[in-house]
């Protein structure tokens, strides 16, 4: 199911100005990136997405579930799942029980959430850890338990905020590989400013700008934008370069 902003405005505060106005977007279902320079919107666009935010005006839809509705908010976030961007954790408790809170917050019986965690957790290469305590993780290791704690409720929509953060190369590679495993399973949206290599990945690419969408397509469009000089393996950077102007990530 497609992920629709329609028409949506946005703003921290009523003094300023809004972050998203007047936005139409629709994410199609695949893996989309979401790239933009710092400040462009992307973590208030995953937000809104996650019905952790309301917009001001407009809406935002996940197939016919609005994330406002009160009466159905409940399967909302039952179908989308979250990474925010500084996940948060209560360190006394072990990996497997973690992730199995996440998932009865998420509205699995308890039971089910329990048996659910190892596999997330297997996932993400932290099966050696499921019965040490958050606090003993290192920060690399937190964010995969984040991203195991956006899995074990297998939502049909991901919406990870900078999932990458802080992982190793290996890591980033087995993320990498995690999305391609969950393609066609699952929705997901990544928001990052890791531009490597998203061919393998990412069916699209959706570039933000003051809160709107600076470009749509496939990669091999995006890619189109790079500089014929550029070297191979730039040419992602070269064509967010050729976009925005700045090599900012
Ligand atoms: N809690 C907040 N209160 C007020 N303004 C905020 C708040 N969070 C974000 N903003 C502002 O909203 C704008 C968009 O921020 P947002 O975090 O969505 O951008 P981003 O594209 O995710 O940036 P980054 O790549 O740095 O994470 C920025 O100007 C930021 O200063």
């Amino acid at each position: 199911m497609p992920l629709h902003y329609q028409s949506c405005t946005f703003r921290y505060s009523r003094r300023t100005r809004p972050v998203i106005d007047r936005l139409d977007l629709s994410f199609s279902p695949g893996n989309t990136v979401l790239l933009g320079p710092n400040g462009a919107g992307k973590s208030t666009l995953l937000a809104l997405g996650a019905s952790a935010s309301s917009p001001q005006e407009g809406k935002v839809r996940f197939g016919e579930l609005r994330s406002t509705n009160s009466r159905t908010l409940h399967d909302y976030r039952r179908k989308v799942s979250w990474l925010p961007q500084r996940a948060s954790f209560l360190p006394g408790m072990t990996c497997q029980e973690h992730v199995a809170y996440v998932g009865w917050l998420k509205g699995m019986r308890e039971r089910e959430a329990w048996r659910a965690a190892p596999a997330a957790i297997e996932r993400v290469g932290l099966t050696a850890k499921i019965k040490d305590k958050v606090g003993t993780l290192s920060g690399g290791q937190q964010q995969r338990l984040a991203i195991a704690q956006a899995l074990v409720h297998d939502a049909e929509l991901l919406l990870l905020d900078e999932p990458t953060v802080g992982l190793d190369p290996n890591q980033r590679r087995r993320f990498h590989d995690l999305l391609v495993e969950l393609r066609g399973n699952v929705h997901v949206i990544v928001s990052t400013h890791d531009i490597a290599d998203l061919h393998q990945a990412f069916d699209e690419v959706v570039v933000l700008e003051n809160g709107s969408p600076r470009f749509q397509g496939g990669v091999a469009e995006f890619e189109s934008y790079a500089d014929l000089e550029s070297v191979p393996g730039r040419r992602l950077e070269s064509a967010y370069s050729a976009l925005l102007g700045s090599v900012e990530l």
